[in-house]
């Protein structure tokens, strides 16, 4: 019997990125990759990425988050995660926490203060983006010549070089193309989520600029797939434009299930992400989901 049995979770999304909400709070209970895979199988639990919520690690932190993907691995950062926690810990008549202002969560990345802008709406601090290679992280590039040109993969997509890699918390490579919709992103995305120039994998982002202020987006996601929408990845892609002097240091991107509006301030250097949030429907995770997951 796992410790998760007849748990109550959240399902919810973000711009249609697939979010599932499991509050552990209280509990010593760590999730193992396989439990989180047995969540995913679940048509009614199933997720891109699984938000658990532990006890605050840093003081006058909210909530510590462990992110999984759907295959079970963890990540660092998940934005549009993020914002359905902030809902959740301020509106869910059980997950909700005491008292009001704002929401400062955590990760094995750092710290992400949320502002509440509407019932819906959250403000997410991303943090400052990671732009050394050792931080992305990309493979030794003096240790091993090879630059992180992956077009030597794909004969058939030659245009697709010289990528900017950005971490937010988690891996990002982000290629600049004249059109973000036409690549298949199935038959590339496992190709350069897997290259060796990545030894933790990455998010893959085809971004189209369209304006100063506006980038078009598709994203294959790291132990996720091909999802509607990626927070991290919308904020890689607007801080790698800006470096390019593609665009300012404020734009909106836009996702397949919608925009978000991105601004890397120039005060402090943080990324901050403004969008909605959805709640679909809760549920209690079946003891039978867990039958064989360790
Ligand atoms: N969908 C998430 C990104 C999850 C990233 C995950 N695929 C990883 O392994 O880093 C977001 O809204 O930021």
């Amino acid at each position: 019997m796992s410790a998760l049995s007849n748990s109550r979770f959240l399902k919810m999304n973000g711009l249609g990125n697939e979010i599932t909400v499991l509050d552990l709070r209280g509990s010593p209970h760590r999730v193992s990759a396989a439990e989180a895979r047995a969540i995913a199988a679940d048509p009614r639990s199933r997720f891109d990425q699984l938000m658990v919520l532990h006890d605050p690690v840093t003081p006058g932190t909210d909530a510590y988050m462990r992110i999984y993907n759907t295959d079970g691995s963890e990540s660092g950062a998940c934005g549009n995660g993020t914002r359905c926690v902030a809902w959740a810990m301020t509106a869910d008549p059980v997950m909700r926490r005491a008292g009001d202002g704002d929401l400062v969560l955590e990760t094995k990345a750092g710290l992400l203060p949320v502002e509440r802008m509407s019932d819906r709406v959250f403000t997410v601090d991303m943090g400052p983006p990671r732009l050394e290679w050792n931080e992305i992280p990309l493979r030794d590039p003096v240790a091993d010549t090879r630059a992180i040109t992956l077009d030597t993969h794909l004969p058939e997509a030659p245009e697709l070089r010289n990528p900017s890699a950005v971490s937010m918390g988690n891996p990002h490579v982000v290629f600049w193309v004249s059109d973000a919709t036409a690549y298949d992103l199935a038959a590339i995305g496992p190709v350069l989520e897997h290259d060796p120039a990545l030894p933790e994998r990455g998010n893959i982002s085809f971004a189209q600029v369209t304006s100063p202020e506006h980038i078009l987006l598709r994203v294959w996601e790291r132990g996720a797939g091909a999802t509607r929408a990626c927070g991290s990845a919308a904020c890689a892609a607007l801080v790698a434009a800006a470096r390019k002097g593609l665009t300012g240091r404020k734009a909106v991107v836009s996702l397949p299930g919608g925009d978000l509006v991105i601004e890397w301030r120039a005060s402090d250097g943080h990324v901050l992400m403004t969008g909605p949030t959805e709640l679909e429907h809760e549920g209690i995770l079946s003891p039978a989901l867990f039958a064989g997951a360790a």
